[in-house]
């Protein structure tokens, strides 16, 4: 069972200036979660929160079981230098350095280890090409390989699906949907409402605070979605972290 994520009176942002602010929510065991919200919500924010790439200006996030180390970050495509020269198979075996070491040559286990996920996400055939070759969906595929072979318990996906063609995200969600079968805690950042109500149970309506949470169709409401975009519009960007909630 992957752990549950609690944010506790959560401020996160940068330069002194809040971009997630006073978030209090429970992120069940095993739950698969969408978070969503207008832009600059502080959805990637909450991300690096977790990863604890971001150090809260206030409050606390806590995974149960101290497993910061099971923890696999998908970032937004943006964020991947694909013109790193490196080939598919080297980029998804990566996916085992928890288990092996950054150093070790792969054994023949590890090499059918990293087939097989290059296989599960239909890359077969693409071992060599380098990765600045691979269209965006390829690219998201091999990602979505080595987040297979990470074998991680708390699984963040940063808009997985921004830019890639409908078959690519159908077999990518089947992914997702295997993980949430074997009781991983799956968190994925998400613009696409369709998407969310399909296939994922729960959701997380943010507007740099948390406007609802809670099963997908009571979150995405008319009245909830125009309290965020409210919300978003009214918030000033130059604001300093403040201590509303402090003694909370
Ligand atoms: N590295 C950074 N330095 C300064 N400000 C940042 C940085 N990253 C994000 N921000 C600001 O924090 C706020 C929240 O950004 P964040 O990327 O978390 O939003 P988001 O909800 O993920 O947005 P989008 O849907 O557009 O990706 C925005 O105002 C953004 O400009």
């Amino acid at each position: 069972m992957g752990p549950s994520v609690t944010f506790e009176n959560l401020t996160l942002g940068y330069d002194r200036h809040p971009a997630v602010h006073h978030l209090n929510a429970v992120i069940e065991a095993g739950a698969l979660t969408a978070i969503v919200g207008p832009n600059g919500a502080g959805k990637s924010t909450l991300l690096k929160g977790i990863t604890r790439t971001l150090v809260p200006y206030e409050g606390r996030i806590t995974i149960t079981e101290n497993e910061l180390h099971r923890i696999a970050y998908l970032p937004q495509q943006a964020d991947i230098d694909r013109s790193f020269p490196i080939t598919v198979w080297d980029l998804v075996a990566m996916g085992l350095w928890r288990r092996i070491g950054a150093f070790r040559l792969l054994r023949g286990d590890d090499r059918r280890r990293v087939a097989e996920a290059l296989d599960a996400v239909g890359l077969t055939g693409f071992e060599r090409r380098p990765i600045g070759s691979l269209s965006g969906g390829q690219m998201q595929r091999t990602l979505f390989a080595r987040l297979l072979l990470q074998d991680a318990s708390l699984i963040l996906l940063d808009e997985p699906f921004t830019a890639i063609d409908e078959k690519t995200a159908a077999d990518l969600l089947d992914l997702i949907a295997h993980w949430h079968s074997e009781e991983r805690t799956v968190i994925a950042v998400l613009h696409d409402f369709d998407h969310v109500r399909t296939h994922f149970p729960r959701a997380m309506l943010l507007s740099r605070e948390l406007v609802a949470t809670g099963p997908t169709a009571e979150v995405l409401t008319g009245p909830n979605l125009a309290k965020a975009r409210q919300l978003c519009e009214a918030f000033d960007e130059s604001a300093s972290i403040c201590t509303r909630g402090a003694a909370a």
